[in-house]
């Protein structure tokens, strides 16, 4: 579902990115942890068809991202680590415009929205504008519009960050329940316990290069025969 082959990206001298392969499975909740300016946000901008890699290659659902980003684009969700949303716009005018980019029918977009409404209890927010939004209310909002046009891929940076736990408690059960149904989630994040609570495989990035993958049972079987924590596997690895 998402393939990178020896994925690079400088800025001038500088190798954000350095040779990057991996593979995401269909259905795979992918979780990719590093230390800050390990690459993270470079790699998942760069899926996202964001910024160009400097070399190498990028598959979506089978399609090469460089040479048909309209058409990667339509099978992905790019859910950024401080989302804009237009703050004049209500919830509801902005699920509309995103329905809108992705070419969804007005009617399609309208039952849409009321599932959502309600699956992130968004309730009366919905008509009201985003100025007046808290952090975990846009957070659903934009989490919402990235679920509209169904997508099969969904590429998430820091999702949890400056919600409270019943709004971080309806993110994390909603990725979980979408990579169930078969989407792939790539999911950038800090925290090693909702990386380690939510996530199938976990890589881990450090200079730009991936230095694991993991899978639970790799973590377990650390965890069994270390101090019974996943922190000190990934400091550790990090080291
Ligand atoms: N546009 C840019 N120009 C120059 N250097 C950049 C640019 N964007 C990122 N970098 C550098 O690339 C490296 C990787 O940055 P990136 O934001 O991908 O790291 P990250 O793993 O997401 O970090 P964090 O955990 O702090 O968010 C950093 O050293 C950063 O300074």
């Amino acid at each position: 579902m998402i393939k990178l082959e020896n994925l690079t990206k400088k800025f001038g001298d500088f190798v954000a990115v350095d040779n990057l392969s991996l593979e995401v499975k269909p259905g795979e909740f992918f979780g990719f942890l590093g230390p800050n300016g390990a690459g993270k946000t470079t790699t998942i901008k760069m899926i996202a068809g964001l910024i160009q890699p400097t070399s190498g290659k990028i598959f979506i659902c089978g399609i090469d991202a460089l040479k048909e980003p309209e058409k990667a684009k339509s099978y992905l969700s790019y859910i950024p680590d401080q989302p804009y949303m237009y703050d004049k716009l209500t919830g509801r005018e902005f699920l509309y415009f995103v329905g809108g980019l992705f070419k969804m029918e007005k009617e399609k977009i309208k039952e849409k929205i009321d599932l959502l409404v309600e699956h992130f209890e968004i309730g009366k927010w919905i008509d009201k504008k985003v100025e007046e939004y808290s952090q975990g209310m846009k957070q659903r909002v934009i989490i919402a519009s990235a679920l509209l046009h169904e997508p099969r891929v969904i590429v998430i940076d820091e999702p949890m960050i400056g919600l409270d736990p019943r709004s971080a408690k309806i993110v994390k059960d909603t990725l979980k329940q979408k990579s169930k149904e078969g989407t792939t989630i790539f999911m950038s994040t800090h925290s090693l316990e909702v990386a380690e609570e939510l996530c199938d495989t976990i890589g881990i990035i450090k200079d730009g290069k991936l230095i694991a993958k993991l899978e639970a049972k790799d973590i377990e079987e650390f965890k069994r025969s270390h101090d019974g924590k996943f922190e000190s596997m990934f400091i550790e690895l990090i080291k």
